[in-house]
């Protein structure tokens, strides 16, 4: 991005322990429009937890987050709730697809939420999952398909609302790796034409070279621009060991 651009999301100085584990010390990172931002580091170095704090989904103890100008650690959770619904596509490791729907219906659900007809709603998942390969099995469960096909239909409800943020947590971290590769290549596709921005939440160099820029977490605190060297994290370095 360009440093006349105003980050989407700027967070500075998060700290969010969970009993006696400080999650984040002092986190602050920035997400510019349509950027794609890798965010690397070892198991229990708080990725998630960043994530979640973005996102707006957890709370940070002290420091702030802002979305397009405007605070939004502080609001209510019905107010981040609605946020997340309007402006922001999450996509977990397992996908979270709600087990008693069809695909379809799971991909229609965001839609459904933010006022679309059924009719509508249907017309456009289903070119959502046309255009992610899983068009078949529209009518499936989730149990019914494959890690693979039910990433993809993630990813689609993910994306069905035209977020400005997508946020992945471990996006291919429960597939092989060619299916993996698939799913992220449609994944930034999908961002570009669409201009979302993407956090993206992995411990694989082969995922984080799809990124526009990396950030490397360390006990709680981003380590900006680092290169990624798994070697740099021996376990003694993990947090949670306090
Ligand atoms: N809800 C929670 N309750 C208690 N402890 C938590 C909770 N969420 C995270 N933690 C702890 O906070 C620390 C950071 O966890 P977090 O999941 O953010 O790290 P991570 O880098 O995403 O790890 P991983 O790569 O293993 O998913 C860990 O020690 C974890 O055990």
């Amino acid at each position: 991005m360009t440093t006349s651009t105003p980050p989407l999301i700027t967070a500075r100085g998060l700290e969010k322990a969970y009993g006696r584990t400080e999650a984040l010390r002092g986190a602050s990172v920035s997400l510019g429009a349509g950027e794609i931002l890798a965010v690397t580091g070892a198991s229990g170095s708080g990725k998630s937890t960043l994530l979640h704090c973005l996102a707006g989904i957890v709370t940070p103890d002290s420091g702030s987050v802002e979305y397009a100008g405007t605070r939004i650690d502080g609001l209510s959770e019905a107010r981040r709730t609605e946020l997340r619904r309007t402006d922001f596509g999450i996509l977990f490791q397992f996908g979270q697809l709600i087990p008693e729907l069809s695909a379809l219906d799971n991909v229609a659900l965001p839609l459904l939420l933010a006022g679309a007809r059924r009719t509508a709603a249907h017309e456009q998942a289903s070119d959502w999952l046309g255009k992610f390969g899983v068009y078949g099995q529209a009518r499936l469960r989730p149990g019914e398909m494959s890690g693979g096909q039910a990433q993809r239909v993630s990813l689609a409800r993910a994306l069905v609302t035209g977020p400005k943020v997508v946020f992945a947590d471990e996006p291919t971290g429960a597939l092989d790796s060619l299916t993996g590769e698939q799913v992220m290549t449609t994944l930034v596709q999908s961002a570009r034409e669409s201009g979302s921005a993407v956090v993206l939440i992995t411990h694989d160099a082969q995922v984080s070279a799809y990124a526009d820029r990396e950030v490397v977490l360390r006990d709680g605190v981003v380590r900006a621009d680092e290169p990624w060297a798994a070697e740099h994290f021996s376990t003694a370095e993990v947090r949670g060991n306090d």
